[in-house]
């Protein structure tokens, strides 16, 4: 008798897009993630990570999107040049990425149109803000009344990524939920630059006591997508509220390519 070929029937992992920068590495011009993302995928939600090189009008967008069951909008060093928001030039020796600006400021507005479900983190969440017409400060620690929300000076990991300030979480909001009903949470913070003029279609998730706005969800889409300016993908397993995001974002991308494979 030929035996039966058994029948595959683990359930797919939902394909989650990871922006990557350009960084050079031995010389090369090289697409990078930190893994931390990429964990946050595998051991955050399950998923499978894929890579989205910044090859900015190289790649088509489209194709990617519909490849997609989710969007993760990663951190970086570099800051989005000030031109797409009509901000002031930046400092002489600012890190830039044109070729990351090219690709994901385009990439955020196409996934949300599409509905592809999105987490953004740092400067994710900056750019989130400006592809959606919002603007930046260029550096908040200069601004009065706001404290420093840059990285703590230190090589150890476990010390720049800590918790660094309390956020409030807005009442009723989505992350009110995911943190169990507190409106408080403990946040890290690694960055120099924040959210100026809010986007429209935008609405605040998350502030600091400085004002700050630390996250937000994206309502023009009923599609799960929202943004942090802190790192929940560092050691994520480690911390209740970010398994609960990135816990949540799995959830929408898993019911999002259910559907997308039974059109
Ligand atoms: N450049 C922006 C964004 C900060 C940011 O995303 N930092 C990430 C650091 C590296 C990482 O953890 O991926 C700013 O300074 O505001």
């Amino acid at each position: 008798m030929p035996q039966r070929r058994s029948v595959h029937t683990a359930p797919r992992p939902p394909v989650i897009g990871v922006t990557a920068c350009i960084r050079t590495v031995d010389g090369s011009r090289t697409h990078t993630v930190g893994e931390k993302y990429i964990r946050g995928v595998t051991d955050g939600l399950g998923g499978l990570p894929l890579l989205i090189p910044a090859l900015g009008d190289d790649l088509d967008i489209g194709a990617v999107v519909a490849t997609l069951d989710g969007l993760l909008v990663t951190g970086s060093l570099s800051n989005v040049e000030p031109h797409h928001y009509d901000g002031p030039s930046a400092a002489a020796g600012t890190l830039h990425d044109p070729a990351r600006d090219a690709t994901v400021l385009p990439l955020i507005l196409a996934a949300l149109t599409a509905g592809v479900p999105l987490l953004a983190i740092c400067r994710g969440h900056q750019e989130l803000n400006v592809a959606l017409g919002g603007s930046l400060h260029q550096r908040l620690h200069e601004l009065p009344g706001r404290i420093d929300h840059r990285a703590p000076d230190s090589p150890d990991l476990d010390i720049q990524y800590g918790l660094a300030h309390p956020v409030t979480l807005t009442e009723g909001g989505l992350f009110q939920q995911l943190n169990g009903g507190d409106t408080r949470l403990q946040v890290n913070s690694l960055h120099w630059q924040g959210i100026d003029r809010l986007a429209d279609g935008v609405e605040v998730e998350a502030v600091a006591d400085d004002g700050t706005v630390e996250a937000v969800r994206v309502t023009r889409t009923e599609s799960f997508a929202v943004s942090v300016q802190w790192h929940p993908e560092f050691k994520v397993r480690e911390n209740p509220f970010s398994l609960a995001l990135f816990g949540a974002f799995g959830d929408a991308a898993r019911a999002y390519g259910t559907r997308r494979r039974a059109r």
